[in-house]
């Protein structure tokens, strides 16, 4: 377990949600670093909730790569990527970027393309791209940001899982300490050291992955048509609720 001072950041015992709307009440819950975090629930659980208020908290310190990837269709892939570290270079610098790509900006950008799968396409705008290639452009502009945590919301949804498992390394690689949001069961309990489950407003587990199985994951999802929906391998047919699975099981 990790020493007090390894905590990033604590919630205790507060309420999360939208103006008036509270969401998640009370969410106690320790961000350690050097963990990886992988944050399940059922569509509407508050994955985004939660992760928007960890990004208010954590600030600068940690890349962002949002839900619905905030890419500029019309601009080139390169720009898109670019607009990362924005804030980084004076007004100028961005304005000359535009018309004529710093030299240093785009080998670092061009790097990150080979490392997506996304060489060729630094010139070619977002919206001429596929559904999983702008993931990609995605991820490529919270990797560009260089910080030592990445916060991302599905940033790998809608991407086989051969693939999926490429991008997580990619990440990992990068950054010390994670928060991911995802719906892919298996991978969150093969490539994540710690998952945080939400359901019905509260964080019902917050355990070491390797404690957990795959029933204990069903039980976050109970309005699942049929038991594997959403996962990427067949699980157990009867969803659980496991007691080690439960908030305050953590070892
Ligand atoms: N800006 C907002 N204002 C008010 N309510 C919101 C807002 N954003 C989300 N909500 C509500 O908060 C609840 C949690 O939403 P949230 O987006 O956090 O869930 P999620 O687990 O990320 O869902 P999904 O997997 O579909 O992205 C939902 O009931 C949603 O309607």
């Amino acid at each position: 377990m990790g020493e007090p001072h390894d905590t990033l950041l604590s919630l205790t015992g507060v309420d999360l949600g939208h103006g008036d709307r509270v969401v998640l009440p009370g969410v106690c819950l320790d961000l350690r670093r050097g963990e990886r975090v992988a944050l399940l629930g059922q569509s509407g659980a508050g994955k985004s909730t939660l992760l928007g208020a960890l990004r208010q908290q954590l600030g600068d310190t940690a890349a962002w790569c949002p839900q619905q990837h905030g890419l500029v269709p019309q601009l080139a892939v390169y720009h898109n990527v670019y607009m990362g570290r924005l804030a980084e270079h004076s007004a100028l610098a961005n304005l000359w970027n535009l018309v004529r790509p710093l030299a240093g900006p785009w080998r670092q950008v061009a790097e990150l393309c080979v490392a997506l799968g996304l060489e060729g396409l630094m010139r070619r705008t977002v919206g001429q791209l596929s559904g999983g290639q702008r993931q990609r452009v995605a991820i490529a502009r919270a990797l560009y940001q260089e910080r030592a945590l990445f916060l991302g919301d599905e940033p790998v949804a809608s991407i086989d899982p051969h693939q999926a498992l490429r991008l997580l390394a990619l990440i990992d690689a990068r950054h010390t300490t994670s928060v991911i949001a995802l719906h892919q069961r298996e991978l969150a309990l093969t490539h994540f050291d710690r998952v945080w489950g939400l359901r019905d407003g509260r964080l019902v587990i917050d355990a070491p992955a390797r404690s957990l199985s795959l029933s204990d994951l069903d039980a976050l999802y109970p309005d699942a048509l049929y038991p594997d929906a959403g996962s990427d391998t067949a699980a157990s047919a009867t969803p659980s609720t496991s007691p080690r699975a439960e908030a305050g099981s953590r070892s």
